[in-house]
């Protein structure tokens, strides 16, 4: 991995990084304040208590040119995921849409944050030792390693993000590829359509492209994101500005949904997937721990329904794991739940029937 693709301020010495670097820290000590970069998505937070998040570090690109660093090539990458996260489920969900997962193996950490070191107090990803510790979470298979800071450690000993999932690996240079999901699933609809079972489905067509952008951009910052800013918020001003945007958000996308089956028209296209993972989330968890109570999206016609479309894509239904997603979400926050208690419900059922089919599918 070549040291320029990461951020500079993920490679700096903390104390040489600038104040804006340095903002995503919460350590109630004022020198501590200063000096560290956050660890964890909960940690980033502004002085004015709204959640911000980090961008991620690594960048680079898999291509279909065989000439290129990293070409597309069959069995040579590996694809880490949490069931619990919805930015690593958006990848997931490309590799098995798009047919890619006989090409690009993929591994699932432990649902509940874990020690991931001796010697330090750090919690993040880990994986099982043994495939009976956790149904769905296999040990790593690539490097044997025990949590996803490994594999951050290995692929750069000089790193100093968060260790988050997603992580594109590559086993041949033993390095990460990408760990942002909005880059990875652009290389997973594209570079692989020479090895994928679904070369045909385009999730970024080309006469779509400027919609596309224009429909991520304010769903990402108001919905995927949104979410986060309601959860992660330390004040109250922050996070009723959040909730209001959020509201906002999804009433749009219900009234664009009462004319047309997805958002950019009658077709489906990477903003579903998109939006579609924090959707699936959202009654069972967001609207309980990130207090996004105001309204359930079982209460909004088109968008409940429009989830169960996508969820009952053929293998969509495979990267919904609920059990990890709850045992995450609520049992790895202690500063937000902090018995760790699993509220019951709603289980609700994505399998069951929808009205979407109301509109024609176009090409
Ligand atoms: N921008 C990244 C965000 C990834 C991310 O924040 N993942 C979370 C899980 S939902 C994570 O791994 N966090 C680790 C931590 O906070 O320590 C992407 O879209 O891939």
């Amino acid at each position: 991995m070549s040291l320029s693709a990461l951020p500079r301020s993920c490679l700096l010495p903390p104390a040489t990084r600038s104040r804006k670097q340095r903002c995503f820290a919460f350590s109630p000590s004022p020198s501590k304040l200063s000096i560290r970069m956050a660890r964890s998505s909960i940690q980033e937070v502004s002085e004015s208590g709204a959640f911000v998040r980090t961008p991620s570090a690594f960048h680079s690109f898999i291509s279909g040119d065989p000439d290129s660093p990293f070409p597309a090539e069959s069995g040579r990458y590996h694809l880490y995921v949490s069931f619990a996260c919805p930015w690593a489920c958006r990848c997931l969900a490309y590799l098995k849409i798009k047919g890619l997962d006989k090409i690009i193996g993929h591994t699932v950490v432990k649902s509940k944050w874990g020690r991931t070191k001796d010697g330090d107090t750090h919690i993040g990803w880990v994986f099982p030792a043994s495939n009976a510790d956790e149904p769905g979470a296999e040990p790593d298979p690539i490097i044997g390693a025990g949590s996803v800071r490994e594999l951050y450690e290995t692929a750069s000993p000089i790193y100093s993000g968060k260790y988050s999932v997603p992580v594109l690996w590559d086993k041949e240079l033993k390095t990460i590829v990408n760990n942002e999901s909005s880059e990875i699933i652009r290389m997973l609809n594209s570079e692989f359509n020479g090895l994928a079972e679904n070369p045909n489905l385009d999730l970024y067509p080309p006469h779509l492209r400027t919609q596309i952008e224009e429909a991520n951009g304010w769903i990402y910052d108001c919905i995927n994101n949104g979410v986060y800013k309601c959860g992660f918020a330390k004040q109250q001003a922050p996070y009723e500005e959040a909730v209001e945007n959020l509201y906002k958000a999804l009433d749009k996308c219900e009234q664009i949904l009462s004319n047309q089956r997805f958002i950019c028209g009658n077709i489906l296209t990477e903003t579903d997937i998109r939006l579609f993972v924090t959707l699936i989330r959202f009654d069972e968890v967001y609207a309980v721990l990130f207090k996004c109570n105001r309204k359930l999206i079982r209460e909004y016609p088109n968008l409940f329904n429009y989830t169960k479309d996508i969820f009952q894509i053929p293998g969509m239904s495979s990267t919904v794991n609920m059990d990890h997603i709850k045992l995450n979400y609520y049992g790895s926050h202690p500063s937000m739940d902090p018995l760790g208690i699993i509220p019951i419900g709603p289980n609700i059922d994505y399998f069951s029937s929808h009205d979407r089919g109301r509109f024609a599918l176009s090409k």
